[in-house]
């Protein structure tokens, strides 16, 4: 089995990456192509791929093609590819928007596998949805399961709705993960400590807290009451978030990531 990645950035190199150690894939079955030749530079210096700038020499070549390029590049590249692509293929994309029925048609071919990752995959620790079309086979269904592993875990979905949901909550989650540090980071420099000291702080106390919740069964609710002594420091800091509304807002601003998915899908 051959794998092709196209846009090697983040999410692709780190599919690439993660795929890399899969049991089922052989060394060297994995072919990379960026249109950047900077980007082209660096994978040479990876043995366990082979990187490609032409995409008549790498597409042909693949069973399955993971499409990894920013969605505002996706029609570009399908004019590009279609008249590559084989039916017997399956193109996996992770392209936030990018509908299961845009690339049918934009290239022609039916097995399509539209997921939603997110960046701990860089770490083994992702989360990615995803959704496939009726033709793809329960075995390749089962192959294209466990790539997706190789990055974290994966849940599937029963309908793209959720994809863009999931988009809203896992796949640009870890960016209101990291704000929520910052804005602790900050508040601990101007109390006093260094960057270092804040950085420890604020990630160990983000480890533990999400440690606590993972080994348990008790809601976030539960543990938040845990924490919080009646009349005490914390209820000052809850309260003070409440009279705030951040829990809207911070339900507000994942549907903005929800809503902006949909948005993307209508633009491509
Ligand atoms: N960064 C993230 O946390 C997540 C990103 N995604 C999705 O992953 C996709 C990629 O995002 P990133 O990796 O962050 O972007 P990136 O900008 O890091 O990587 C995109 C790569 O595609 C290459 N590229 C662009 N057009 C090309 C073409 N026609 N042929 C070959 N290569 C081409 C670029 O040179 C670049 O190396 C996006 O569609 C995004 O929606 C999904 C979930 C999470
Ligand atoms: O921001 C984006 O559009 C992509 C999709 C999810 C995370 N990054």
């Amino acid at each position: 089995m051959k794998i092709l990645v196209i846009g090697v950035g983040n999410m692709g190199l780190t599919y690439a990456e993660g795929m890399s150690k899969s049991k089922l894939l052989k060394k060297k079955n994995i072919m990379v192509l960026d249109k950047s030749d900077e980007k082209l530079e660096e994978l040479d210096q990876i043995s366990y791929f082979d990187a490609y700038s032409e995409l008549d020499e790498c597409v042909p070549e693949a069973d399955i093609i993971f499409i990894a390029v920013k969605p505002f590049h996706a029609e570009q590249l399908f004019e590009k590819i279609r008249p590559l692509v084989i039916p017997d293929q399956i193109v996996v994309s992770i392209m936030a928007g990018v509908t299961v029925d845009t690339i049918k048609n934009a290239l022609s071919i039916d097995k399509i596998v539209r997921a939603m990752p997110n960046l701990p995959a860089k770490v083994g620790e992702g989360l990615t949805s995803y959704v496939t079309s009726e033709q793809v086979s329960k075995i390749e269904l089962l192959t294209i399961e466990n790539l997706l592993n190789t990055t974290g875990t994966s849940i599937r979905v029963s309908n793209e709705n959720l994809i863009d949901a999931s988009t809203g909550i896992s796949g640009s989650g870890p960016a209101y993960v990291f704000y929520f540090m910052q804005s602790m980071m900050e508040a601990a420099q101007q109390m006093g400590f260094t960057r270092n000291e804040s950085k420890v702080l604020v990630s160990q106390t983000f480890t533990g807290a999400v440690e606590l919740f993972n080994q348990s069964d008790l809601s976030p609710n539960s543990w938040m009451k845990k924490v919080a002594s009646k009349g005490g420091t914390t209820q000052a800091a809850l309260d003070s978030m409440e009279d705030n509304n951040i829990n809207e807002l911070i339900k507000e601003a994942a549907f903005a990531a929800f809503n902006r998915a949909i948005e993307l899908g209508k633009e491509h």
